[in-house]
């Protein structure tokens, strides 16, 4: 009996199984990319999504794997994870993907760009290739001629604090960083002390991209102050009077604002789009290499004993590396640093810019593709793929060495046959990538070479810093890190 119902159940259940994987095909078919339900109608998971980005997208890939979609305020999003859909997003050309979207965004988000925004995004479209151009790996060396001396003369002026007091890490990192940066890029007539507005304002970003609720008015307050620094600064006559000179650079920009009648205000507002760009990512590369460099002291020592090596044998001089031209610090003396830079980047980014999708289309994701239609958003999820085990093992964990393993290649970036987005790619790659990882660089070897940096207070465990929650781009942190400075005892051996 036992048997007989058997016998009947098996061709049952071979039936059932067989019409459970087409039903489950077909579904899959029109579901695919399976859609993140919300009981909201319009808002969709904006709120969850605004509240906490990358934690959302983290728990969306778990449930619904490393494609799917969500409503946020009647946009619908696809979010693609995989290498070859991210990789396919950056190769897409812009009648395809058009990534307007971020740039109007930064002009509101981080200028307060409200009025005349799409005349705007078409000046700042014709910046780009100025930008392109003077900061291409070949031409590099004449801006940052000044920036090797003005970053040590910065860096300098802790020595006079150092052993009174413990200091937050950014300060000492990111501020000489960003002076030096202003000096090379906009020339000596670029106002001083504009450090710590633009750092309050760089902090305000996530919430004002979240357009959630939060007290903004010092951040308003400080990208005022930015903004009447900067109104001046376009304003030659009030630069004879004060003294100061312009980069080529900047007479260049300030070519384009009067052949398109652009008024001062709106050119200083084009201005700070720029700035923020060109010192936020940068200078949260330069603080995060150091904390993952101070919590992981077999690491550092391995990285200060390749720049000690550079000074001690290879014949490098603080004077020479001041002066180095770009080109001179892509050398094999620095490739574990390279490397500890880049494994940085990998840790601290998060998602490319959404593009908005012109017409309907397949995005090629390794052998299969994605169905795109017209009017989407698509958000290349860079930390997932980054974090991807199978990319990178180990990923979770700052790995020093992680893009050391291959011969050093002049002119090519040390994470070349890896997934690595943190830089764009394709069609979009980062035009300030060769300046990014110059600046970063020479600073790590000057404090490396000239400091030891310890946790303040005696604590001798050094613990990451917290997350914000609600990063965007890159992570930030509202954790102060404090350090203790201590000059490194060399004698003449500079
Ligand atoms: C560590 C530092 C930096 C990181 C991690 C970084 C990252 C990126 C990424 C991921 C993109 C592509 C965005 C996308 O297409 O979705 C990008 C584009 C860009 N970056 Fe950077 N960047 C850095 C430094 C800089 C600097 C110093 C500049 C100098 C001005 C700069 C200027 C630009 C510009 C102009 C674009 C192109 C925007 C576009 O085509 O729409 N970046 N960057």
């Amino acid at each position: 009996m036992f048997s007989a119902v058997l016998s009947t159940i098996h061709p049952l259940g071979t039936l059932v199984s067989f019409c459970t994987s087409w039903v489950a095909f077909l579904l899959r078919e029109r579901t695919f990319p399976p859609h993140i339900p919300s009981a909201l109608p319009y808002i969709g998971s904006a709120l969850s999504y605004l509240l906490a980005p990358t934690a959302f997208l983290a728990s969306c890939q778990q449930r619904y794997g490393a494609t799917y979609t969500f409503l946020m305020g009647g946009r619908n999003f696809v979010v693609v994870s995989s290498t070859g859909a991210i990789s396919s997003v950056f190769n897409a050309n812009s009648r395809t993907l058009c990534n307007d979207l971020m740039h109007h965004q930064m002009l509101e988000v981080v200028a307060g760009v409200k009025k005349n925004q799409e005349w705007l995004h078409q000046i700042m479209m014709k910046l780009f290739p100025l930008v392109d151009k003077s900061l291409s790996r070949r031409s590099l060396g004449q801006i940052t001629e000044p920036f090797g001396r003005e970053l040590f003369s910065q860096i300098e002026k802790y020595r006079r604090v150092y052993s009174v007091k413990a200091i937050p890490l950014i300060h000492f990192i990111q501020q000489p960083l960003y002076d030096a940066t202003n000096l090379a890029i906009f020339g000596s007539a670029f106002p001083l002390d504009t450090f710590t507005d633009l750092h309050m304002l760089d902090k305000s970003v996530p919430s004002r991209f979240g357009r959630l609720p939060f007290w903004s008015r010092p951040s308003s307050r400080a990208r005022q102050r930015l903004l009447s620094h900067i109104e001046e600064y376009l304003q030659p006559d009030k630069i004879i009077m004060i003294g100061g000179e312009y980069s080529q650079f900047a007479l260049r920009f300030m070519e384009i604002f009067e052949a398109n009648d652009v008024c001062t205000p709106d050119a200083a507002r084009l201005v700070l789009t720029f700035m923020w760009g060109l010192h936020s990512n940068t200078m949260s590369t330069s603080f995060w290499l150091f904390v993952h460099l101070l919590a992981d002291p077999e690491a550092l020592k391995r990285v200060r004993a390749e720049v000690d090596n550079a000074f001690d044998a290879e014949g490098y001089t603080l004077d020479s590396l001041l002066d180095a031209d770009p080109d001179e610090l892509d050398s094999h003396h620095f490739v574990l640093l390279t490397s500890a830079i880049m494994e940085t980047m990998r840790l601290t980014a998060l998602h490319a810019a959404a593009r908005i999708a012109n017409h309907d289309f397949d995005l090629k994701d390794g052998e299969g593709s994605i169905p795109i239609k017209e009017g989407q958003y698509i958000l290349g999820n860079v930390h997932a793929a980054h974090m991807d085990e199978s990319n990178y093992p180990n990923a979770h964990n700052f790995v020093v060495d992680r893009f050391a393993d291959q011969p050093h290649q002049k002119g090519k970036l040390q994470t070349e046959g890896h997934p690595f987005y943190s830089l764009g790619g394709g069609r979009h790659p980062c035009k300030g990538r060769w300046l990014a990882i110059y600046q970063t660089k020479l600073q790590a070897i000057i404090l490396l070479r000239l400091w030891d940096i310890t946790p303040a207070n005696g604590a001798s465990e050094w613990s990451i810093p917290k997350v914000h929650g609600r990063s965007i781009g890159v992570i930030h942190t509202r954790d102060e890190v404090l350090v203790q400075l201590n000059p490194r005892q060399l004698g003449n051996q500079l």
